[in-house]
């Protein structure tokens, strides 16, 4: 795979991860500019459940439109203090482009930020309930009669992350977001009503020569 098989949209010398789907990408006519911000530690990552608005009852990032005269990474911080009541050290990771059949005519960007500390109290906002969960590496090998801190005991409880209750294409990017891999790749969807469908997907990472 070269760099010939990327999708439309997307541009750079990247590594094909993970793709599939139909055969033919679907057409649009601009971009707009949205965030998604994930606060990753050693082994848990904050997700929100949304209560309302664009994806409502999905657990994503924090994050939302980059306004007029805003940075992505400015729209980035300021929705995550919205949103969860936080500031991080955002750092971004990727880029996607994502396209719905049925939708508008126009692609989202989202330009994906992580950080592993943060400051201030997390809240509960009207849009988003925060909840931390599991990375795939936790509680692996810990045998049940094992006395860990309390600390520890704590993020052994805590729940895989709910791929089934997010957006369908998270799969295929929140791992390289883990392993903090740099990506890019484009998401096609098919919208009924409130329902999306995953048609068509491509992601890859940012070749080594790159870093
Ligand atoms: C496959 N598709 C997708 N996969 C993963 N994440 C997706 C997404 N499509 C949209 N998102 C995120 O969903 C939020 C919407 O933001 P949204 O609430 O509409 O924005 P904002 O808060 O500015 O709006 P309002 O002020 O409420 O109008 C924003 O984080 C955006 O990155």
């Amino acid at each position: 795979m070269g760099i010939a098989s990327l999708p439309p949209g997307l541009e750079g010398n990247f590594i094909e991860v993970s793709s599939g789907g139909g055969s033919s990408w679907l057409a649009f006519n601009t971009k707009r500019l949205y965030t998604n911000a994930f606060i990753i530690q050693d082994d848990k990552i904050l997700l929100g459940y949304k209560k309302r608005g664009f994806g409502v009852h999905k657990y994503n990032g924090f994050g939302g439109k980059v306004e007029q005269g805003e940075t992505a990474v400015q729209a980035a911080a300021r929705e995550l203090q919205e949103e969860a009541g936080i500031t991080a050290p955002l750092e971004h990771y990727g880029t996607f482009l994502f396209v719905t059949e049925g939708g508008p005519d126009w692609a989202f960007q989202i330009e994906i930020f992580r950080a592993e500390e943060y400051s201030g109290t997390l809240i509960e906002t009207d849009e988003m309930r925060f909840q931390w969960f599991a990375t795939p590496n936790v509680g692996v090998g810990i045998p049940e009669t094992t006395v860990v801190s309390a600390a520890a005991q704590a993020v052994v409880e805590l729940l895989p992350i709910p791929f089934d209750s997010m957006w369908e294409s998270d799969r295929y990017w929140i791992p390289l977001l883990l392993s903090k891999r740099h990506f890019i790749g484009r998401t096609d969807f098919k919208s009924v009503g409130e329902t999306f469908t995953l048609e068509k997907w491509w992601f890859g990472e940012i070749g080594a020569r790159e870093w």
